[in-house]
């Protein structure tokens, strides 16, 4: 559980990027922080492997302060994506992969065998490994990053708009792999994005923010839809034009989210 007390950061030009911030994110589910440019959601991200420390209040991973803890060794037990996967370019993609784990001190060849396995968990060929990353798709590429973040097995995932630059299609694509990955390996997921569908899509908690980190809403995507706290929620979510006029359908179990054409949007996630 990562727990969030009153937490505000303030840049060095005054900059009040989050003021007073209070949230729990349960464990083993998808927390998305969705919102506008500039409203936050990266700071918040930030602050939680300490990238960025807040200016007051605390963050607490099961119950520990990270203040307390060595912002380095923090961050290597914290998996971390960003948007344009941030690999290194003069190396290849096993070693990539392998960058955190022989930094926490495995052995070289433990860490690439498991790079392998990594590279078959987010669905990419093992005869990529010996690539350069400029030589992998932009889908690709990020799947790689997903590999690279999960390297050191952290029991949290952070995510920062990481399908942000590849087309519609293999967006979709990594969305679904993100949430089978999430299921499967039961993860703390905590994803931002600007795009209130793929917040739907992958969130069992969505956090819709506005500028200064407040929180419009948390809640569901159900809970949401049902009931947008206020008009800026509705007009974000789109609720109030109809165009999402969704509505569930349960098949084989799953509650399938249905446009009101009969489009299938996705499936929700609990
Ligand atoms: N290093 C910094 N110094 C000063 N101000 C900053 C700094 N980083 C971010 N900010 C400001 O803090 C606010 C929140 O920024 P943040 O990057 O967290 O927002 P965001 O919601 O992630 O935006 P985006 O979707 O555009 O990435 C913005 O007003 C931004 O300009």
């Amino acid at each position: 559980m990562i727990e969030f007390r009153s937490v505000t950061k303030t840049y060095p030009d005054g900059t009040r990027a989050v003021a007073t911030f209070d949230l729990v994110i349960p464990p083993r589910e998808t927390t998305v922080f969705v919102g506008s440019s500039g409203c936050g959601k990266t700071t918040l991200l930030r602050m939680i492997n300490r990238m960025i420390d807040p200016t007051s209040g605390s963050i607490l991973i099961d119950g520990e302060d990270t203040a307390s803890l060595e912002p380095v060794r923090l961050r290597r037990r914290i998996g971390y994506v960003m948007q344009n996967s941030g690999l290194l370019p003069h190396r290849k993609v096993i070693d990539n992969v392998a960058t955190v784990p022989v930094l926490n001190g495995v052995p070289k060849a433990e860490a690439r065998a498991r790079a392998l396995e990594l590279l078959d968990t987010v669905g990419l060929d093992r005869s990529l490994a010996s690539k350069y990353p400029r030589q992998l798709s932009g889908g690709q590429q990020q799947r790689v990053g997903v590999a690279r973040g999960l390297a050191a097995d952290p029991n949290i995932l952070l995510m920062d708009e990481p399908f942000g630059a590849v087309d519609p299609i293999v967006r979709t694509e990594l969305q679904d792999e993100t949430i089978r990955l999430q299921r499967e390996l039961g993860k703390t997921v905590v994803f931002v994005t600007h795009d209130i569908d793929e917040a739907f899509r992958l969130g069992h908690q969505i956090v819709i923010l506005q500028r200064g980190g407040h929180i419009a809403q948390k809640g569901s995507p159900k809970e949401i839809l049902a009931n947008p706290a206020n008009d800026f929620v509705a007009e974000f979510v789109g609720a109030d034009r109809g165009k999402r006029a969704l509505h569930l359908e349960s098949i084989d179990g799953h509650e399938v989210v249905v446009s009101a054409d009969g489009t299938p949007a996705g499936v929700l996630q609990r």
